[in-house]
């Protein structure tokens, strides 16, 4: 199948990420052992409209990539990114941000906060076409498709780090696995795993987020983005997205 994405008048190929790039993050190791070694999932990074958009992107030192996961299976567990901290910015004790939005399909995201090594906080986030879904600093981060249907997510993240996939490798995958049909699991091989907080997407008209407005069209609007490089400045922004107001129910199995 051709997975060329045509995005601002370019036929764009994409990095991939294959089971291979994985396999210490894998729920299911008796599956994993004549599993194929797949594609899971489809990177089309660093995208811009045109030329003045790639230069306003350029400016304010960020990113806007596309993902594009399959519906499938790793064995007993839904299809998930690999997952992956960012760095600390400076001495600052924040790390980068991120923002994400479903363009197509049905995301979890699962974001996890460690402090000296041990788990402190656990988060799942659904978010269906057009939910917009911030990463605050210090989480890690990994997506799950858990649905039949393709997942299609955008980012806007800090072009000025590289992500570090250590600490997911060495605890065998995140906190928790989402297994088909939904039921999270703990990772016993992770320092604790605190209960699962379920949130609401981060929709915040403050940053400017819009229903049935791409985030892409931030670019005209590009200060609003401003939180992805310079964190410290927002602390009500970091508030918000963890909120306890923001908890929803477990999704019924
Ligand atoms: O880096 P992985 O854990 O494989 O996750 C994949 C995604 O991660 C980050 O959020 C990047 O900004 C995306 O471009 C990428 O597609």
């Amino acid at each position: 199948m051709d997975r060329t994405l045509e995005f601002g008048g370019k036929q764009i190929e994409p990095d991939v990420r294959r089971l291979s790039d994985m396999r210490e993050v894998i729920y299911d190791i008796d599956w994993l052992k004549s599993a194929p070694d797949e594609i899971l999932y489809y990177m089309y990074r660093d995208l811009a409209m045109s030329r003045q958009d790639r230069s306003i992107i350029l400016d304010h030192g960020l990113r806007y990539d596309i993902t594009v996961i399959p519906p499938g299976r790793l064995g007993s567990e839904y299809v998930k990114t690999a997952g992956h901290y960012h760095p600390e910015i400076g001495n600052t004790g924040m790390t980068y941000p991120e923002v994400y939005e479903v363009l197509h399909g049905t995301a979890h995201y699962l974001l996890q906060r460690c402090d000296e090594g041990r788990i402190v906080d656990v988060v799942l986030i659904e978010a269906h076409e057009g939910d917009k879904v911030i990463i605050p600093p210090n989480y890690g981060h990994v997506t799950i498709n858990p649905s039949n249907k393709e997942l299609k997510m955008a980012n806007w993240v800090s072009r000025n780090f590289s992500s570090i996939y250590e600490p997911y490798k060495k605890c065998g995958g995140a906190a928790y696995f989402e297994l088909a049909g939904g039921k999270m699991v703990r990772n016993g091989r992770c320092d604790h795993q605190p209960d699962l907080r379920y949130l609401k997407p981060s929709n915040i008209g403050k940053v400017g987020f819009a229903k049935g407005r791409e985030m892409y069209g931030l670019v005209r609007d590009i200060e609003k983005l401003g939180y992805l490089n310079s964190p410290g400045e927002y602390q009500w922004l970091w508030d918000e997205v963890l909120s306890d107001k923001n908890r929803v129910n477990a999704p019924i199995l």
